[in-house]
């Protein structure tokens, strides 16, 4: 967006920060630590921590500016990678473009090449460092797993518990059941919170804030409309958003939402015949929202590598995890 500066004699100027487009390279070891770097003595923001990374040259895609970043900083060779999220983030002097990936594989143990230091955390210790301020929804996206399951409309509460092993662990838990009245939709919450937890899943609460946070739910669900109708985001571990086009998603981001489900990508049971968005569109905005975003709409567990390669979070489904 440019800057507006008002120069002496009341005229007005646009004063464009330079734009910077940067890859940044999330490096995963199989037990969940991820890889951050102490900027070093005469860059900018020297001192502050990071994903290791740097600028993206003239025509140089995002992945070949990653693989040769983290050579030059780390001494390492990237060889799996995917898209995890893309943020704008506007400091003072200048407009970053971070395109954020996450690494899998590689060759070679990281070394401080420029004498940085470099640490080994988990997503949820990040913050023991000073992370640079844009780095925020890369954090989010990184304590966020790749499936959100939502309920299907008219299950029973204990053939739900039955079936709570055979979803990915991990996984956001939706708890939709929009037949039940508001006691019974409080006593099933209350009755899956345990066995849903064990499992290492997250229960996510429709309804009202109120209702989430009086029942201990680890966050709350907003539909677009509730979104619009709120003026602060409620003070829940985890807020998720419905959303359906940028103004929605710009929505759940300026509360400060976690993430935003995005949809209808494709037509589906739920919504058939509807208008979908399609994979393009839906990937303009995913990659445009600055905080991470599922995908929902048809989807099914094998369409997951795609989604992510559009830089969506993951995916949300009904059937695909509750197959009949
Ligand atoms: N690598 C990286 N850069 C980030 C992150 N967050 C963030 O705001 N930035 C900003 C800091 C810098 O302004 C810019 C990265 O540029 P850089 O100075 O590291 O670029 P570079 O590695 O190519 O270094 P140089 O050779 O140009 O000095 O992006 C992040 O997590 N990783
Ligand atoms: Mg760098």
């Amino acid at each position: 967006m440019p800057n507006t500066v008002r120069e002496a004699g009341g005229g007005r100027r646009e004063a464009q920060r330079p734009r910077i487009a940067v890859a940044a390279g999330v490096l995963i070891r199989a037990s969940g630590e991820v890889l951050i770097a102490q900027r070093p003595e005469g860059k900018i923001a020297a001192g502050q921590w990071e994903f290791p990374g740097g600028k993206i040259e003239p025509g140089e895609s995002a992945r070949d500016a990653l693989v040769r970043e983290l050579h030059e900083e780390l001494g390492v060779t990237v060889r799996e990678a995917r898209p995890l999220i893309k943020v704008v983030h506007e400091y003072r002097e200048r407009t970053v473009e971070l395109d954020c990936w996450i690494g899998t594989a590689w060759d070679g143990e990281p070394q401080g090449r420029e004498q940085q230091a470099f640490a080994w955390v988990t997503p949820e210790r990040i913050e023991d460092y000073p992370i640079l301020a844009a780095d925020g929804p890369i954090l989010t996206a990184l304590r966020l797993p790749s499936h959100y399951v939502f309920t299907p409309p008219h299950a029973d509460p204990d053939a739900l518990i039955a079936r709570l092993p055979a979803l990915p662990r991990g996984a956001l838990l939706r708890l939709r059941l929009p037949a039940l009245g508001d006691d019974d939709y409080a006593a099933c919450v209350r009755a899956m919170l345990a066995p849903a937890r064990g499992l290492g899943l997250r229960v996510i609460v429709d309804r009202t804030p109120q209702m989430a946070v009086s029942l201990g739910a680890d966050g709350w669900h907003a539909t677009a409309a509730q979104l619009h109708a709120l003026d602060a985001r409620p003070a829940l571990p985890w807020c998720f958003a419905s959303a359906h086009g940028a103004a929605e998603l710009d929505r759940a981001r300026a509360l400060g939402f976690d993430a935003a489900v995005l949809g209808t990508v494709r037509p589906s049971a739920t919504h058939p015949g509807g208008a979908a968005l399609g994979f393009d569109a839906a990937a303009r905005l995913t990659q445009a929202a600055n905080l991470p975003v599922y995908w929902i709409g048809g989807l099914q567990l094998d369409d997951l590598r795609d989604v992510q390669t559009q830089y969506a979070q993951g995916m949300a489904a009904i059937r695909a995890y509750w197959p009949d």
